[in-house]
């Protein structure tokens, strides 16, 4: 997809010429968007991993941010990678959910320090932002129920990530942490806009200015976690325990689980008429589908 100079961003879908348009405040949400200069710059910060396994058969994906050495902070490669993988999750037709999380039992460390000093001048800090900004953005726009799966520690852009979730679910010694404040920084990669939508301008305010370190139990009081799993990081099961708590979600057709993910996203995003126009187009894509003329055929009582 071009890059749209308008602040317009096109999401054609292939049944029933159904097109999201999400109107951005001057700003585009691009496929292929960052300057070439900042790539070439977050290429030159090479380590770790961004692994992507798309599971055929449960319609789930699991996104590993896998930097071990490095608490799994995003080197500049890793970015670039992120933007790769998001781009494979938006046209993959089979899927229902994702799970986003950290390799050996820790979630994310935010932004590799050694990169983080290399680009230290405003405006390529500003472009970093711009284009992990685009890519969250993404992320968080998938048709496709997404999960943070807090194991260890979330702190910096690692806080932020999980906010590009839809969901947060956290292991019993997990922590998630906005450490800006210690940095002389601010969220940059977008996460203090998707935090107060989360948890409120308050208690965005005073997780952010206050560091504070949200466990469990704080977690689920703000509402910024949304399930505490009965296992500690790094266990094998830990992914395990996320499917389950998944399954109840994603039991129908992709199509269907996509399409309800689509009208949420109009629903958080639009003003209310482009999001009901939305939502009367992608209920043309269901609408005499597969899924729905079965479920006519089986005359079914919801007890
Ligand atoms: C817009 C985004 C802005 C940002 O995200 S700025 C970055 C925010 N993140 C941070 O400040 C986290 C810094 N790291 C830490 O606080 C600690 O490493 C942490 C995560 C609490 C773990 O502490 P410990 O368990 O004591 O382990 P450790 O410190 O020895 O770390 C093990 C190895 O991992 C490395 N590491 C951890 N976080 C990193 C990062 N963000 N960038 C680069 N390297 C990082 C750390 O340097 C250490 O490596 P080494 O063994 O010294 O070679």
């Amino acid at each position: 997809m071009s890059v749209c100079g308008a602040a317009r961003c096109w999401w054609i879908q292939t049944r029933g010429a159904v097109s999201l348009r999400v109107l951005q405040q001057n700003r585009t949400v691009c496929t292929t968007g960052a300057p070439e200069s900042i790539r070439e710059k977050l290429q030159a910060f090479p380590g770790g991993s961004i692994d992507l396994q798309k599971r055929q058969e449960s319609g789930i994906a699991v996104l590993t941010v896998n930097n071990p050495a490095r608490m799994n902070a995003f080197s500049g490669c890793m970015m670039l990678e992120l933007e790769q993988r998001v781009h494979e999750l938006e046209s993959w037709t089979e899927g229902k959910a994702v799970i986003v999380k950290g390799a050996a039992g820790n979630f994310c460390s935010g932004s590799d320090l050694n990169a983080v000093r290399a680009i230290a001048n405003p405006q390529d800090g500003m472009r970093m932002c711009e284009f992990m900004q685009n890519t969250l953005t993404r992320l968080l726009r998938l048709p496709l129920i997404s999960v943070a799966l807090v194991e260890g520690r979330a702190l910096g852009g690692g806080a932020e990530l999980t906010t590009a979730c839809d969901f947060r679910l956290m292991t019993s010694d997990g922590v998630i942490q906005f450490v800006h404040k210690h940095m002389g920084l601010v969220p940059g990669w977008g996460g203090a806009a998707r935090l107060v939508g989360i948890v409120g301008s308050q208690n965005a305010l005073k997780l952010l200015s206050g560091a504070v370190k949200v466990d469990p139990d704080c977690g689920r009081q703000m509402g910024l976690v949304d399930e505490v799993l009965l296992c500690s990081s790094g266990e094998g099961e830990t992914l395990t325990h996320a499917e389950q708590w998944l399954r109840p979600f994603i039991k129908a057709p992709a199509p269907v689980i996509q399409a309800l993910k689509k009208v949420v996203v109009s629903g958080r995003e639009l003003p209310l008429e482009q999001a009901l126009k939305t939502e009367r187009n992608v209920f043309g894509t269901v609408w005499g589908g597969p899924a729905n003329l079965k479920a006519l055929a089986l005359k079914p009582k919801h007890k």
